[in-house]
């Protein structure tokens, strides 16, 4: 099973020509220095941004084959990035209650919520709305979120950087066997290499 890229990003100052095929059954980690495109490409994969030309597939479900593009809304993919949002106006309760409503698999089973807030430790903001959280709290809810949307892919854009190491060790090690378990692929970012260091099954892409 195998996720298929090819973009070509061209911008004023900027090029990467990216074409690769990675194993489905594991965490890919992207490296390289600030710049090179990392971020580009998650947007690119999770539909967030849209090029002319290019290729995506998730075994077998094509998700962009130059004009053929399906939105973002409508790809089974968990994307935390750097600039991804709780809706403002709901409860971090609500929040997740909403994805879990639009979640995407039924194949596998759901999350169980009080667990994941005990491990994410987030107990005491399930009532709080976005605003009234850290941006660590922001974080960690939002890769709640995610894995209770029950995507098919999981995108990572530095998802984990304002957490404490302690607990980012604890979330880290549930993440791993959660997908190892199900079989779900990550493509994960991060420039803390004591972090990458601690992921398994590990596919290194470095674009330097
Ligand atoms: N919306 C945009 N419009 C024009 N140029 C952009 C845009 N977004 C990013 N760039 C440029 O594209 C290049 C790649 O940016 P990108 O954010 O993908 O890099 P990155 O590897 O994720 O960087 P970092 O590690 O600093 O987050 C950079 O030169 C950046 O200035």
């Amino acid at each position: 099973m195998t996720i298929k890229c090819d973009f070509n990003i061209k911008r004023a100052d900027f090029s990467l020509s990216f074409k690769t095929e990675l194993s489905s059954d594991k965490i890919t980690v992207i490296k390289g220095k600030s710049g090179c495109g990392k971020t580009s490409l998650l947007r690119l994969m999770a539909g967030l941004d849209q090029l002319p030309t290019g290729f995506f597939s998730l075994n077998n479900q094509i998700f962009q084959q130059d004009s053929f593009f399906i939105p973002t809304e409508k790809r089974p993919i968990g994307y935390v990035g750097q600039d991804s949002q709780l809706f403002p106006f709901m409860s971090v309760v609500k929040n997740i209650a909403f994805a879990q409503k639009r979640r995407f698999c039924t194949d596998y089973a759901l999350p169980n919520l009080d667990e994941l807030f005990a491990v994410f430790d987030l107990e005491h903001c399930k009532d709080k709305l976005p605003e009234q959280l850290s941006s660590g709290e922001t974080q960690r809810a939002l890769v709640i979120q995610s894995l209770m949307n029950t995507p098919k892919l999981f995108l990572f854009d530095e998802a984990f950087s304002a957490i404490d190491e302690y607990r980012k060790g604890i979330i880290l090690n549930y993440l791993m066997d959660y997908l190892a378990q199900r079989k779900l692929p990550a493509i994960y970012i991060s420039h803390d290499s004591e972090e990458v260091k601690k992921i398994r099954s590990v596919q290194i892409i470095d674009l330097d």
